[in-house]
């Protein structure tokens, strides 16, 4: 396989990160000097977040270095999304067990493709060898002074809605790893979750909390729930699986993770507010109340009964 031209971890950078992504009015110096220079619009606060994806734990190491790309800037991407940012740029640390031409042309074509579709500026990173293929990846955007949503405010009485279907990334992990090179079907959701940036910024100003799920709802609604100080009450057959209620799979749709959907609540005397959202999101769907704080964090109901919570309820490292 061949190395990158010229030699070294300058060439690799110049030649794959360097240019070829959208650049953000705001950004006065992005990839080259020792830190980036944004300067964001007045009467703004900048939100930024960091996530990281390991090889065989986040994503199969195997699987094309394209939608490996893909999916690592949209799962970061989504937390944007969750509090309702516009997206402005984002920092990409990559550690890699060698630096092979192909790999890491098809690597920065996947990264720049979704990067031109997320609006997101490539503002620099770090570029180092390692065991193995770590991503870490920064990004950043901005709202209104004030209005960006958090998972801190549910009220009681609130609604509690999904932003669509739960489950597809939960129930494409088998198969994603049978055969990591395929992307259709529900692989497609798991290397291209649908970051949901339109819907989050209509919520700044509807929802009074709002989070991305990642690590499978029931564990999410949790955070939402301890943040809030509130009790979250789930009507199981109201949230949209996509493994029927009946089938064996449906409890891991709701703890597998892997969404990249957004959980909101919205206050009960502007659900037609929330209900008008589907003209544009159609798949937004009620799925519960919130509660006082009653002990539990989270509540999973069925016809008025309570159905025991699973010792799993979503994915931890440790
Ligand atoms: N090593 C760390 N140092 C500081 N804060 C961290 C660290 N790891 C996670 N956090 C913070 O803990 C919170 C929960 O993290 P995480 O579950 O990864 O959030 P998310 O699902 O939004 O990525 C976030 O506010 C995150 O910034
Ligand atoms: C190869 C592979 N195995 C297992 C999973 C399942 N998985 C790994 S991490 C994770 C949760 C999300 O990752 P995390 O680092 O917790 O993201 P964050 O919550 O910080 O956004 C899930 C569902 C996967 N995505 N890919
Ligand atoms: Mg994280």
């Amino acid at each position: 396989m061949s190395k990158a031209t010229g030699s070294g971890e300058f060439a690799l950078i110049r030649e794959f990160f360097a240019s070829g992504f959208p650049r953000n009015k705001h950004t006065r110096l992005g990839v080259g000097d020792d830190a980036s220079i944004v300067m964001p619009p007045a009467g703004c606060d900048l939100l930024q977040s960091i996530d990281t994806q390991v090889a065989d734990v986040h994503f199969p190491a195997t699987a094309p270095a394209h939608l490996i790309a893909q999916r690592a800037l949209r799962c970061a991407a989504s937390d944007l999304a969750a509090m309702g940012a516009e997206p402005q740029g984002f920092h990409l640390a990559l550690t890699l067990p060698n630096a092979e031409y192909e790999w890491l042309a098809d690597f920065a074509s996947g990264l720049r493709d979704a990067a031109h579709e997320l609006d997101l500026d490539l503002l620099g990173g770090d570029t180092t060898s390692g065991p193995c293929l770590v991503i870490s990846i920064q990004v950043q955007g901005w709202a209104p002074a004030g209005s960006a949503l958090t998972r801190a405010s549910a009220q009681i009485g609130d609604d509690i809605w999904v932003s669509d279907t739960i489950g597809r990334g939960a129930l494409a992990l088998p198969q994603v790893l049978e055969n990591p090179a395929q992307f259709s079907g529900l692989a497609r959701h798991y290397y291209f979750p649908q970051v949901q940036t339109p819907l989050g910024i209509q919520l700044r100003d509807l929802a009074t909390s709002c989070m991305d799920i990642s690590d499978g709802l029931l564990q999410d609604a949790g955070h939402i729930a301890r943040a809030s100080g509130v009790t979250l009450e789930l009507n199981a057959t109201a949230i949209p699986t996509i493994a029927e209620r009946t089938d064996s799979r449906w409890l891991q749709c709701i703890t597998g993770g892997d969404d990249y959907q957004l959980l909101f609540t919205v206050p009960a005397a502007r659900r037609k507010e929330a209900e008008a959202l589907r003209d544009e999101f159609s798949g937004i769907a009620r799925i519960g109340k919130v509660i006082a704080h009653n002990g539990e964090d989270v509540l999973l109901q069925e016809e008025g009964r309570p159905l025991e919570l699973p010792q799993h309820n979503g994915y931890q490292h440790f």
